[in-house]
Formats: C-alpha cells, structure tokens, sequence
C-alpha cells in the first residue's frame, strides 16, 4: 500500500455460495486520496453497494480487505457513516435528538450541553436551523435527508459512504442537497465515497468517476478524472469545454461498454484500473500505477 491512500481497497471479492455459486466481483482493486470525492456508476446489480456496505463494515468480503487510514476494517466504526436512500431516523427521536444520539455515540464523555451544541452545528449546517424540535413525521423526504446528512457529518467520520442519497427526492430538493453536500465537503475537506445512477450528480459532485462493469464477474473498469474546476457550479456546468466530452465517456460506457468490456479487454489488470483523462480530443487513458511503482505510463487511445 502505498502512503498517499487513505482508502485502500485491496483484491476484494464477493462469492454467494448456493445451488449456484455466484461471484458479483472479485479481486478489486481501489485507491482513494484524502479529502478525495469519488462516484461509483454501474448498472444495477453490478454490486455497488456490496462494495460499499464492505467499507461501512456491515458485510464482509469473501477474499481481501480493506484499509481506512492505515487500519483494516473488521466491522462497523463511529469512523464510517453511511448515508442511505431512505433515511434512517429513529422516529420517536426529534431532529436534534437524532443528531445528539449519534454525538453521544461517539463521544461518549461529553456532558449534554456539548453534545447539543455540537448537534446543532450540524443542524445549522444543513439548513434545519429551526426544526430542531420537530420529529421525523413532522419532515418532508428532503429534510429528512439533510437529517441523516447532519447527523453522519455530526461524528466527523474519515470517511462518508453514501448510497444513492438523493434519488427518492424531487428534482428541486435534490438540486439544493447536492449544493449543500459539495459545499459542505469542499469546506471540511471530506472524503466521501457514493454510489449514483445519476451522470450529472456524478460529475457536479466527484472528483473522480469509477465506472464498474455489469455483473456477475464485474470490475472496476476505469477511472475518470473529473476535469473540471473544484469551484464548480451546477448552472455553468454545461459550459464547460470539456463537460459533454466527459458526459459522453461515461454514457457510452453505461450504454454500451459496461456490457462488453470484459470481453473486449482481455489484458486488463485489475490492480491497474485504467485512469481516464478526458482531454478537448479524445480521452487519454493513463495506465494507474502499480502499488509498488511511481511511474505512470501514458497510453493514447
Ligand atoms: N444474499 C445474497 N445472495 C445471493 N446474491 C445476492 C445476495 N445479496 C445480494 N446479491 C446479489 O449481489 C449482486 C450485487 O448486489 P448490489 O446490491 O451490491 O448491487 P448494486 O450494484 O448496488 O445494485 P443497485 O444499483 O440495483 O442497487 C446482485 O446481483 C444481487 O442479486
């Protein structure tokens, strides 16, 4: 492993034993730098949230492991927070008691003036000033949502793990969380890990795209660098120069590579996942470096 990776997924796979054995994916390999915001895309089934449910520690892999921070994950952690598609908030519990619980979770010596304080923070931060006292009946799906976004950044975890956080909301609601989000995370320096079916969330939010092949057997197949500004905004997106060309790599992979690029790529070597520079021409793949070199070779396609 080498230092600059905070998370280091290392020759995991997933295996269903049963009449018929199944592998969702096996031997995968991924880096993440701190601070980093990487999107994961694939078709359903593929085995995202497989991937992602190993980092949160809610399952375990078949084969390899994975380290956060230096330290291999052997099970749920205060550290990871996971944020779902559907929130899960205890529903007896108000707003800032939902966000104090998980405080005093973590921080177990505090009295209840810091946890409160601490709770409504986060509260503030998500735009709930004011809902503090409501329950989870009294809240629509979004700022239900912004709850469970307080609450998982109210822990300060390393790492934030996110499974299609937005997708049941509606488009306006979605807009503004995915705003809130980036900015939250662009601010605390954040590393966040999600899953999205949405092209668009993906390149307003990541840093990086990995594209996942169709499974059973899925790989990880490229990584898209994200080539436009961190100060990004959602409006001027299209603008960009390099925005379709990037939109287009990732649909034509969805659309049609993510079926075929097992076949088609025989030598590709899963500890080495291609990164894709998407340039004014076509997108170069830069060969990733091997855990033990530094030296990237640059490949035109
Ligand atoms: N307990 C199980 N036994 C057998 N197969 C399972 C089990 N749990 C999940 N799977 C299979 O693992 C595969 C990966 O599931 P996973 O939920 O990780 O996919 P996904 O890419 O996140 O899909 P989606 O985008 O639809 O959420 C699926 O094909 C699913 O059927």
């Amino acid at each position: 492993m080498t230092s600059d990776k905070f998370i280091s997924i290392e020759g995991i796979a997933k295996r269903y034993d049963g009449a018929r054995s199944t592998t969702i994916f096996e031997n995968l390999w991924l880096g993440m730098t701190r601070g980093e915001f990487v999107c994961v895309i694939g078709h359903s089934g593929c085995g995202k949230t497989t991937v992602l449910n190993i980092l949160a520690g809610l399952d375990a892999p078949s084969e390899g492991v994975v380290v956060v921070d230096g330290q291999a994950i052997e099970g749920p952690s205060l550290d990871r927070a996971v944020i779902f598609q559907s929130h899960a908030l205890l529903p007896w519990r108000t707003v800032l008691g939902n966000v104090a619980y998980a405080v005093s979770s973590k921080w177990r010596k505090w009295d209840r003036a810091k946890v409160k304080a601490h709770a409504l923070k986060y509260i503030e931060l998500v735009g709930l000033a004011g809902s503090e006292h409501k329950r989870p009946s009294e809240l629509s799906g979004g700022m239900k949502q912004r709850v469970g976004i307080a609450r998982a950044l109210a822990i300060t975890p390393k790492i934030m793990l996110m499974d299609e956080p937005f997708s049941a909301l509606d488009a306006l609601t979605r807009g503004t969380l995915q705003d809130e989000v980036r900015r939250i995370c662009v601010e605390t320096g954040q590393t966040v890990f999600m899953i999205t079916h949405d092209v668009d969330e993906a390149i307003y939010l990541a840093d990086k795209i990995v594209l996942m092949t169709n499974g059973p057997g899925a790989v990880l197949a490229e990584i898209v660098e994200n080539p436009l500004p961190k100060d990004r905004l959602r409006g001027d997106l299209h603008r960009h120069p390099l925005y379709y060309a990037l939109r287009n790599h990732i649909i034509d992979f969805l659309v049609s590579r993510s079926k075929i690029f097992t076949a088609e790529t025989p030598d590709h070597d899963p500890r080495k996942v291609p990164v894709v520079k998407i340039g004014r021409t076509e997108p170069t793949i830069v060969v990733s470096k091997p855990a033990e070199s530094d030296a990237p070779q640059a490949v035109a396609r």
